[in-house]
């Protein structure tokens, strides 16, 4: 419980009709979930504005609404408060309501296209290792200190974000990471928080269904560097085209890393294989459990954070050397018998698709083929999918086009735009199979020893979602099962 005057500290008001001294039990931007003495944050939201569900939420108990319009007619009673933008009102206030928790934590977000998951995770294991009691917000799960908690978004709504972090803090813990998505920043989920640092991996095509076109997903993503305080760091990769475009505006202290040119956390892939990297960072040779060039950009990323807050290189190296990625993310088993390789990967943009198989075709061998499983999620970006079908195609032997998340849409449809374009000898290499479930039983059927599966787009997930609801699919679990089947 906190009083209105003190949750709205450092929201810009524009006008004010009713009592600002009155507690608030709860702060909501959902009319649905309002309960007695709750005050209601009205959005206005990609689908519906929340402005025209202010009525309701007085009928469920609210006594203060924070919107940008007052309605056309005000309640006695009820306290109404106008303010310039009620997305950042809502980041603000829920700081305020919850105490302020990022000031109370070392909290340090990751944005870019590709790398989020992988690089978070890998400081919440580093921090942990280290000693730290750490929290962790990212798209696979949350955690607080070990305990783990069920993720809904990349970057939760400003409420739970800072519900979180406050549950970060009564725990004990002492730094926190998070990914920070563009879509997160726009609708400004992150207003509020203080950062201790900020960290970008890269940025390709991704996301413009929502961001319409590049150059806006650019300035989204680099907001989130403009906003960074003076005393925060700021980490980018110097070998991404926009790694310096990032930082050109941050008042942090700005950092670069690469494995290409002189940069101030600078690495060297001496090896690359199945068994991990091999590198040099700091002139001190690892050997990292991680796999691939992407991951020797990630482990950079996180060296450079770890050494801004100033952990011991040693330290740091030390414990990054034993770490293991995060689920879903290049993980791979080995079938007991024909030793067919089964990776599981959330590979699910462009960019991914092509990391991921470049990687794979740098590891084998060169005798054995590379079967494909990919699909893509249906009510987002329909520009990637030819783009994905080409590249899978491209950088395999033999592919199968299956269904992702269709959502709202028919899977044969999606299927059927990943189709579209493909070039002759993609033709030749590719069948649809929209059940993701006989699709890796094909690939499997398909397999001889040490052939590479990949499976591609779901990674961690548990689910596959059709038309609203979630069915259980792993594919790591799946990829079992049919190992045992074929007992291969
Ligand atoms: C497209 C998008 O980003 N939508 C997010 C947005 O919802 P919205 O704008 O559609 O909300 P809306 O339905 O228009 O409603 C507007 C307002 O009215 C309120 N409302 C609505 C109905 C009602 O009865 N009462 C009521 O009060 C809503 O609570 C909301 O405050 O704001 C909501 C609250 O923060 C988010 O949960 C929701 O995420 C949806 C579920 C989503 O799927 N988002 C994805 C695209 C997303 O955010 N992804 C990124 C990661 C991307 C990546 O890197 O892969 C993420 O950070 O997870
Ligand atoms: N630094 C990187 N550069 C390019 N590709 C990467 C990088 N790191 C990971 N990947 C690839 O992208 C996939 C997604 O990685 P990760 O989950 O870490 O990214 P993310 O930014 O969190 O994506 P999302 O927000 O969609 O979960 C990985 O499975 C891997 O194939």
């Amino acid at each position: 419980m906190a009083l209105l005057q003190d949750i709205l500290y450092k929201v810009s008001l524009r006008s004010v009709q009713g009592n600002m001294q009155v507690n608030v039990n709860d702060l909501q931007i959902d009319s649905r979930k309002i309960s007695e003495g709750s005050a209601f944050i009205a959005i206005k939201g990609v689908h519906v504005d929340g402005h025209q569900y202010i009525d309701t939420a007085i009928e469920k108990g609210a006594t203060a609404i924070i919107c940008e319009q007052f309605p056309l007619s005000l309640k006695e009673g009820i306290t109404y408060v106008q303010v310039e933008n009620s997305g950042v009102a809502a980041g603000n206030m829920s700081h305020n309501f919850y105490g302020q928790p990022s000031e109370k934590l070392v909290l340090v977000g990751v944005t870019g296209t590709n790398g989020k998951t992988t690089i978070a995770t890998l400081l919440y294991k580093l921090f942990t290792a280290l000693g730290y009691k750490t929290g962790l917000l990212s798209t696979v799960q949350n955690q607080i200190g070990g305990e783990v908690l069920a993720s809904t978004h990349t970057t939760p709504d400003a409420i739970s974000v800072n519900a979180l972090l406050k549950k970060m803090v009564d725990a004990g813990c002492t730094h926190a990471f998070m990914e920070v998505s563009s879509h997160a920043i726009d609708q400004h989920r992150i207003s509020g928080l203080e950062f201790a640092g900020g960290i970008f991996s890269n940025i390709t095509h991704d996301h413009l269904d929502y961001h319409k076109t590049f150059a806006e997903y650019l300035r989204v993503k680099k907001s989130f560097f403009d906003g960074l305080p003076t005393n925060a760091f700021a980490v980018s990769n110097q070998d991404d085209k926009n790694g310096s475009v990032m930082l050109q505006n941050t008042n942090a202290q700005k950092y670069f890393y690469s494995l290409r040119t002189l940069a101030d956390f600078k690495g060297k892939i001496l090896e690359n294989g199945l068994l991990g990297l091999v590198m040099i960072i700091d002139e001190q040779e690892v050997h990292f459990r991680l796999i691939g060039e992407f991951n020797a950009y990630n482990l950079l990323a996180v060296y450079g954070a770890a050494i801004c807050l100033h952990e011991d290189k040693h330290e740091v190296l030390r414990c990054l050397s034993v770490l293991s990625g995060a689920e879903g993310r290049f993980d791979y088993i080995v079938s007991p018998k024909e030793r067919i390789i089964g990776i599981v990967d959330y590979a699910h943009t462009p960019d991914a698709l092509v990391n991921v198989l470049t990687t794979i075709q740098k590891l084998r061998k060169g005798h054995e083929q590379i079967i494909t499983v990919v699909g893509c999620g249906g009510d987002r970006d329909t520009a990637k999918r030819p783009v994905m079908g080409q590249e899978a195609c491209d950088y395999s032997d033999r592919v199968i086009f299956t269904s992702d998340n269709p959502r709202s849409e028919d899977p044969n449809e999606i299927i059927k735009q990943m189709e579209e374009g493909l070039n002759t000898a993609a033709k030749r290499k590719f069948i649809s199979i929209v059940d993701r479930k006989e699709a890796i039983k094909t690939a499997l059927s398909l397999a001889k020893p040490e052939d590479i599966i990949l499976i591609a787009g779901k990674g961690h997930e548990k689910y596959q979602e059709i038309n609203g609801v979630k069915h259980h699919f792993d594919d790591k679990e799946v990829l079992m099962e049919m190992f045992e089947l074929f007992g291969k």
